[in-house]
């Protein structure tokens, strides 16, 4: 690549222009009668992470809930609009929604692990979608407990149950179960709300190793959490995209009162 090509992509990248991995148009959606989403339009850069904060009820969960279609699981639930991944439409009918959420990934609030051994939480996922030999799937598990940092507590135990765990620890395997299948986005719903300080920490830091391969949509209360893991903040109120700009931007400059309004406390 030339001198320019390559000067050109680190403005391009810096503008936050590089080709979206999700691109989001005209979004509603629907709980029954209720709509919860109204015509939302952004874009989650690839191998970036988009915070998303907004007060309680805003809709900051359930447009995560959108992107790898995890509303589909309850009837009356709805949405209308566009979700682009990789080139189709992931609301529209004919996805293979398990597919969809092997490649858009989701850790909730509350560490999750399924009551089964540490290992085959990992392995559990991966079985699903792809064939791997016992060495492959060892390799597997090994590669992921190491990235979220989990292996070297827990290598002499893989075969204990996973609840036996810490609440930091379930929660790092849980984000290791969920980049276990290679996900290209991984979503993560207030990750840390239920950890202490030690617990958040180690996650804060493991997102951003976890960028340099995954784009990254988080969801948090917690202002300063957003300040120093997001390149750029959504901020949501009463289900509308209010405004997103650079995480510098929205946290010393941002364009609407409201936001403003919110990131210094004076609601929400
Ligand atoms: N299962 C449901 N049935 C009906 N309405 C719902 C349901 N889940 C959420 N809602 C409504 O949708 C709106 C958005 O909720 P959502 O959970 O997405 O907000 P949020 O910003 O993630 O809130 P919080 O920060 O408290 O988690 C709210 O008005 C909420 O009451």
């Amino acid at each position: 690549m030339s001198g320019t090509a390559v000067s050109e992509r680190a403005v391009a990248e810096k503008a936050g222009l590089d080709k979206p991995a999700i691109s989001v148009r005209n979004l509603d959606f629907y709980y029954g009668e209720n709509k919860a989403l109204r015509n939302i339009s952004m874009e989650f850069p690839t191998r970036k992470v988009t915070g998303m904060i907004g007060p309680s009820g805003c809709g900051k969960s359930t447009l995560l809930r959108v992107l790898n279609r995890m509303y589909d699981l309850y009837p009356g639930q709805r949405a209308t609009g566009e979700v682009m991944f990789d080139g189709r439409n992931v609301i529209a009918p004919g996805m293979d929604v398990n597919r969809l959420r092997a490649r858009v990934g989701m850790v909730f609030q509350k560490p999750t692990p399924f009551p089964m051994s540490i290992y085959d939480n990992i392995a559990f996922g991966v079985k699903l979608h792809e064939k791997l030999s016992r060495s492959e799937m060892d390799g597997r598990v090994e590669d992921v407990l190491r990235r979220v940092a989990l292996w070297g507590e827990v290598r002499d135990r893989l075969r204990a149950s996973a609840t036996a765990l810490s609440g930091g620890q379930q929660q790092r395997l849980c984000i290791a179960r969920t980049i276990a299948t290679r996900p290209e986005v991984v979503l993560l719903d207030e990750p840390t709300s239920a950890l202490d300080p030690v617990s958040t920490a180690r996650i804060e830091e493991l997102l951003d190793e976890l960028k340099k391969e995954f784009t990254i949509a988080i969801v948090t209360h917690n202002m300063q959490q957003a300040a120093r893991c997001a390149d750029q903040v959504a901020f949501f109120y009463l289900g509308e995209l209010i405004e997103m700009d650079s995480t510098d931007r929205i946290f010393t400059a941002p364009r609407e009162t409201r936001t403003q309004d919110y990131i210094t406390g004076r609601f929400g």
